[in-house]
C-alpha cells in the first residue's frame, strides 16, 4: 500500500512519535510506502511531500514539534481544493492519508472523507478537546509544563508578596489550566467553560490574604471570560483563520484584582513553551500506539474514522462523531478542583 501522512494545526508534542510509528509498522511490518505531506493540507493541496523511511524517522521520537511542518489553510481554501486533492491522491498512487491533527483539521478530514477520500485521522492536542478519545497526546506534556511553571512562580509570588495570575492554553477548554492548577495548588482556576464572577474572584484571593497568606496564584485558562456584564473585558477578534486571538485574560484579570484589592498583581503568559519541546513518556507511548493502530485501520479499509483511547484500549471511531462536540471541562470535575484551591 501507498500511505500519506500529514501534521495540521497547532504543534503538539508527540507528533514525531505517530509519524515514526506510521513509517515502522507499514514499512517494516507490512512493506508498504510512505510519504509525508509538508506543511499539513498545504502540502497536499500543492502535492509537496517527501519520502518517509526509516532513515527519515531515526532520531525523531524524543523531538518535539513535527519533522514534517504545520500549517494553517483557510477552511474555503480546503473546500475549493478537494477535487484537487483528490487529483494528487490518484496520481500518487495512495491508498490512503492518515492526517494527524485538531478538531479542526479533524473537521477537514470528515470533509475529504465524506467525498470519497480514503482517511485514517488521528487525533492530537494540548488541550484535550476532542471528545471521542478519553486523552490526546500533547496534553500530558503541556500540563507537567505548566505545573513547573506555576510550582517557580509560587516561589517568587511569595518572595515579593504578589498576586500571579498564570495564562495557560486552552481556547474553548480549560483542561490545561484545571489540571496544572490542581497539580500545583493554585489558589484560583478560571475556564471557558464556567464564566467566572470577578466579585468572586476578588473575595477568594482576598481572602487569602486576610488569613495571613502573603501571595496568590490564578490559573487562568486563555479563553476564560468573566459572566456578561460583571467587568469590563476586551474579547479580542479573530483571526484570518476564524480563531479567536484574544486580548489577555491574565493582564486584563491582573489590572482588576490589583484595582480591587490594592496588592500587586502581574500576568504571565506561559505561551507557546506550552507545547515545544519533548514529549513525556506518556505522550510518546499513545503517539506510537495511535500510529500502529492508524495503519491497522488503513489496512482493514476502516476509512472515515479515527484512532481513540477508550481505557486503555485504541480503537477507531466515526470521524464524524470526532468533530460533533468538544470535551469540555465537565462541573462535577471543576468540583473535585475547587475543595483543594
Ligand atoms: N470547518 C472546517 N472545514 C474544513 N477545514 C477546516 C475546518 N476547520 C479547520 N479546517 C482546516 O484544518 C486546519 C487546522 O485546523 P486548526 O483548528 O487550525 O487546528 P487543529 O487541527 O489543531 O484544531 C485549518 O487550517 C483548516 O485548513
Ligand atoms: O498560536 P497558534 O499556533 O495560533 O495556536 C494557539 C492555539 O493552539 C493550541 O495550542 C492548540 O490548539 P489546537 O490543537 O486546536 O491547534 C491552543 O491551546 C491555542 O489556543
Ligand atoms: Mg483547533
Amino acid at each position: 500500500m501507498r500511505i500519506g501522512v500529514l501534521t495540521s494545526g497547532g504543534d503538539c508534542p508527540g507528533l514525531n512519535a505517530v509519524i515514526r510509528s506510521v513509517v515502522h509498522r507499514a514499512v517494516v511490518d507490512h512493506g508498504d510506502e510512505v510519504i509525508g505531506f509538508r506543511d499539513g493540507w498545504k502540502g497536499l493541496l500543492e502535492c509537496d511531500y517527501l519520502k518517509l523511511d526509516l532513515d527519515a524517522v531515526g532520531g525523531i521520537l524524543a523531538r518535539g514539534g513535527t519533522i514534517l511542518g504545520s500549517s494553517r489553510v483557510r477552511p474555503e481554501h480546503l473546500r475549493d481544493g478537494v477535487e484537487r486533492a483528490r487529483g494528487y491522491v490518484q496520481e500518487l498512487g495512495l491508498d490512503a492519508i492518515v492526517p494527524i491533527g485538531g478538531e479542526g483539521t479533524l473537521k477537514a478530514a470528515r470533509l475529504l472523507s465524506d467525498n470519497g477520500l480514503p482517511i485514517v485521522g488521528v487525533p492530537k492536542t494540548i488541550d484535550n478537546d476532542i471528545a471521542v478519545t478519553d486523552v490526546t497526546f500533547g496534553f500530558d506534556t503541556a500540563v507537567g509544563v505548566a505545573t513547573e511553571a506555576l510550582d517557580r512562580l509560587k516561589t517568587t509570588a511569595e518572595s515579593h508578596q504578589r498576586v500571579l495570575i498564570v495564562e495557560v492554553m486552552g481556547r474553548h477548554t480549560g483542561w490545561i489550566a484545571l489540571h496544572s492548577g490542581m497539580a500545583a495548588g493554585a489558589h484560583a482556576i478560571v475556564v471557558p467553560e464556567r464564566p467566572f464572577d470577578i466579585d468572586e474572584l476578588t473575595a477568594k484571593v482576598g481572602a487569602r490574604f486576610s488569613a495571613g497568606k502573603r501571595f496568590a496564584i490564578v490559573v487562568a485558562a486563555e479563553g476564560a471570560k468573566p459572566r456578561a456584564g460583571t467587568m469590563d473585558f476586551d474579547e479580542g477578534a479573530r483571526d484570518v483563520y476564524g480563531h479567536e486571538r484574544f486580548a489577555g485574560i491574565a493582564r486584563q484579570l491582573s489590572v482588576e484584582l490589583e484595582t480591587r484589592l490594592g496588592k500587586e498583581a502581574r500576568p504571565v503568559i506561559l505561551g507557546h513553551t506550552q507545547r515545544g519541546g519533548t514529549p513525556t513518556a506518556y505522550d510518546r507511548v499513545l503517539a506510537t500506539r495511535f500510529g500502529w493502530h492508524a495503519v491497522e485501520a488503513v489496512h482493514r479499509g476502516e476509512f472515515g474514522r479515527m484512532t481513540a483511547l477508550r481505557g486503555t484500549d485504541i480503537v477507531t471511531v466515526p470521524l464524524a462523531e470526532a468533530v460533533e462536540t468538544l470535551k469540555t471541562v465537565p462541573d462535577d470535575r471543576y468540583a473535585e478542583a475547587e475543595c483543594v484551591l
